[in-house]
């Protein structure tokens, strides 16, 4: 596996593949990998010839008070854990290769509604920040499909609506959430927790799931929602929010049958996300 951090050798290595014919697959993180990302690869390994990779702290997505600075940086491991899953190229630029002009100057790529409320809603501008550098980074690589985790549910429906509306020529595949035995979901700022707090963390999917049985049981929403609240606060949790919305996130209504679940908390100072999808009851 080649590492680029370069444009200029990025688009040569591309146009090899191109010039054999060969499908690409990308696969677009922020490093620090762990299972959930290599289940992308894998993914991207059964829908291309070839996976192209990236690594990319984006400095747009990230808020004034986030922990941008402090996000870990493990390129080393990265490039091994990458190699062993068969990706063919790693692409990881400097943040100067990807905004010359530096952020105030940079075109932006916004998509109204759908990067509203949930994490749109805590983190404003996070999803403007996504949708430019995916838009960027589609871009630059011009794969035929890109894979993205179902744990970012809300980046995930950005980024379709995104492709969709601007008639981009890319295939976007959702991957499953990849878990600990535990349940809690994999994630790059599950590092941040200690041991208490990780010992805590399940929580989140566990309240998730009992939520899910009880609506899929027919119980009432606001008080179901209620009670996940409490639950959240009794393991140690400050919500941000906890939500259902039918599966493309819009509001549900008596018609939904297919929801979904999500939720952001924070444990400390650690925000985490997970989501779980259901089908409500006639
Ligand atoms: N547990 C997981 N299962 C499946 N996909 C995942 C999982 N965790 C991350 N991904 C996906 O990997 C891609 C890169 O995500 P990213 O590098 O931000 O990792 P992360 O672990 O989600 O980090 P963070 O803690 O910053 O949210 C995204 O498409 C994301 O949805
Ligand atoms: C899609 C992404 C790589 C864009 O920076 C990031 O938001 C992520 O890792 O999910
Ligand atoms: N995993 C989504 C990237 C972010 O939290 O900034």
């Amino acid at each position: 596996m080649r590492t680029l951090r370069e444009i200029p050798l990025l688009r040569e290595a591309l146009d090899e593949f191109r010039q054999r014919g060969q499908r690409i697959a990308l696969v677009p993180t922020m490093g620090n990998l762990h299972e959930g990302h290599l289940a992308l690869v894998a993914e991207a390994r059964r829908r291309g010839d070839v996976v192209v990779a990236t690594i990319f702290v984006n400095p747009l997505q990230f808020g004034a008070n986030e922990d941008l600075d402090a996000y870990p940086r493990t390129l080393a491991d990265d490039q091994a854990k990458l190699e062993a899953a068969g990706a063919d190229l790693l692409f990881a630029p400097e943040t100067t290769a990807v905004y010359p002009r530096g952020l105030a100057a940079q075109t932006r790529v916004c998509v109204p509604e759908v990067s509203e409320g949930l994490c749109g809603g805590d983190r404003p501008g996070h999803f403007d920040g996504v949708a430019t550098i995916v838009t960027m980074l589609f871009n630059l690589v011009q794969p035929d499909v890109a894979c993205f985790g179902e744990k970012d549910y809300q980046q995930l429906a950005v980024i379709r609506r995104m492709v969709n509306d601007l008639h981009l020529p890319v295939e976007i595949v959702g991957v499953p959430i990849v878990r600990a035995e535990d349940g809690l979901a994999l994630s790059s700022r599950n590092g941040y927790l200690d041991a208490a707090q990780r010992d805590a963390a399940p929580s989140l999917y566990h309240t998730l799931c009992t939520l899910r049985d009880a609506l899929e049981a027919g119980d009432e929403v606001a008080p179901a929602l209620d009670d996940g609240l409490a639950r959240l606060r009794e393991a140690g949790f400050t919500p941000d929010y906890l939500e259902l919305r039918d599966a493309d996130l819009g509001a549900v209504t008596a018609t939904t049958r297919d929801a979904v679940l999500l939720a952001a908390a924070r444990l400390g100072p650690t925000r985490l996300i997970d989501n779980l999808s259901l089908t409500l009851p006639r």
